[in-house]
């Protein structure tokens, strides 16, 4: 007797292309990848909406990108960006190759992307930046205490913008700097016109210490909104300017203190050895670890309630699994009978 094999309108799952996303930089064959997998993991745990697209340079290698796409990540390859000839010595040597950031104002296929650095962490979901007014360019003030910026007059007179009445700008260097934000997170739209400009603009800025960090501030400082600490939790903060950090409340930390990459941490280096730097670092390592925010097995988990024989709740479950992963799936049309 043939089987009784009833067939239903196959679920018509229409996608439609992500308008947002997260994106970071991957360039190299070393470590950093494994910052890269920690934040696809992060974004992960916290249920972002999105997708993390990583733009990565062609000197990153097949088997990284592999891990990446395993992960759920969406690779881009970009070409490098180089500033113009000079004799610049910027704060990290290896800095010059962070212009190549640059190449992101050219995924115009989304209206709006949050940066992240692959040495950051998501510790709380952020989705909501996305839905600020849009004009503007979201990112949170840095500081210039470490001695990465003994080379500017703020650091020479013992200025800083996160403690601006503790030491006055004095009216003899001019007028005040503009308010100054760290690279490492920003809320941005991608735009071919911006981009253009911005690669144009690049070949008559004389590059200095920080690199595509100094060169955005000045490129966007007409549209740059500071936004709160917590969703940039540069790390010197903790022992720079205490008063206005709630360690507790960061939803975003950034690992760039000298020593404190977590992949790499020995806690040798300065302010290493403190409790809160430890605990930082142990949380990120708990994420890294945590197979059960691996990309296939959040997938997996999803298929393995389908083969329960509830076949609704595995679908949903299926969606959930892949809107967790920072899949597209937008719309279903509920399977018909047939
Ligand atoms: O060898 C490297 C160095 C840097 N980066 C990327 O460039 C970003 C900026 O560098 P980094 O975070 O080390 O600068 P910091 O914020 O520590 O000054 C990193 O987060 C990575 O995303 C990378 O992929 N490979
Ligand atoms: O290429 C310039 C870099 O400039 C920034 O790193 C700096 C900055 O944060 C300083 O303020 C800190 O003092 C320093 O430790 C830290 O390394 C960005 O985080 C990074 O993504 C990148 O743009
Ligand atoms: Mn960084």
């Amino acid at each position: 007797m043939a089987p009784n094999i009833t067939t239903t309108k196959a679920a018509t799952i229409t996608a439609k292309a992500p308008e947002r996303a997260y994106v970071t930089f991957l360039a190299g064959n070393g470590d950093y990848v494994k910052g890269v997998v920690g934040l696809a993991k992060g974004l992960r745990k916290v249920n972002s909406k999105y997708p993390l697209v990583v733009a990565l340079l062609p000197d990153v290698p097949e088997d990284h990108r592999k891990i990446l796409v395993d992960q759920g990540c969406i690779i881009r390859q970009i070409e490098p960006v180089y500033p113009p000839e000079n004799q610049t010595q910027f704060a990290m040597a290896y800095y010059v190759i962070n212009y190549s950031k640059l190449r992101i104002w050219e995924f115009v296929e989304y209206s709006k992307m949050i940066y992240l650095d692959g040495d950051i962490q998501v510790f709380d979901n952020i989705d909501h930046l996305f839905d600020m007014e849009d004009g503007y360019f979201y990112a949170v003030m840095d500081c210039f205490c470490e001695k990465t910026w003994s080379h500017t007059p703020q650091y020479k007179i013992g200025y800083c913008q996160q403690c601006p009445d503790k030491v006055q700008w004095p009216s003899q260097l001019g007028p005040k700097p503009p308010l100054y934000f760290n690279a490492g997170m920003f809320v941005y739209e991608p735009s071919l016109s911006t981009y253009k400009d911005l690669l144009t603009t690049l070949k008559v800025t004389p590059p200095t210490p920080f690199a595509e960090q100094d060169y955005l501030n000045m490129y966007f400082k007409d549209i740059y909104r500071p936004i709160p600490p917590i969703y940039n939790l540069v790390m010197a903060m903790l022992w720079r300017h205490p008063e206005n950090i709630e360690l507790d409340k960061a939803k975003v930390v950034h690992y760039c203190a000298a020593g404190s990459k977590p992949w790499r941490y020995t806690g040798k280096e300065d302010n290493m050895d403190r409790e809160d730097i430890k605990t930082l670092v142990a949380k990120w390592w708990e994420i890294y670890d945590d197979e059960s925010l691996d990309y296939n097995n959040v997938v997996a988990s999803g298929q393995a309630a389908e083969t329960d024989g509830d076949k609704q709740s595995g679908l949903q479950l299926l969606l959930a699994a892949l809107s967790k992963a920072g899949g597209f799936v937008h719309r279903i049309n509920a399977p018909s009978a047939a």
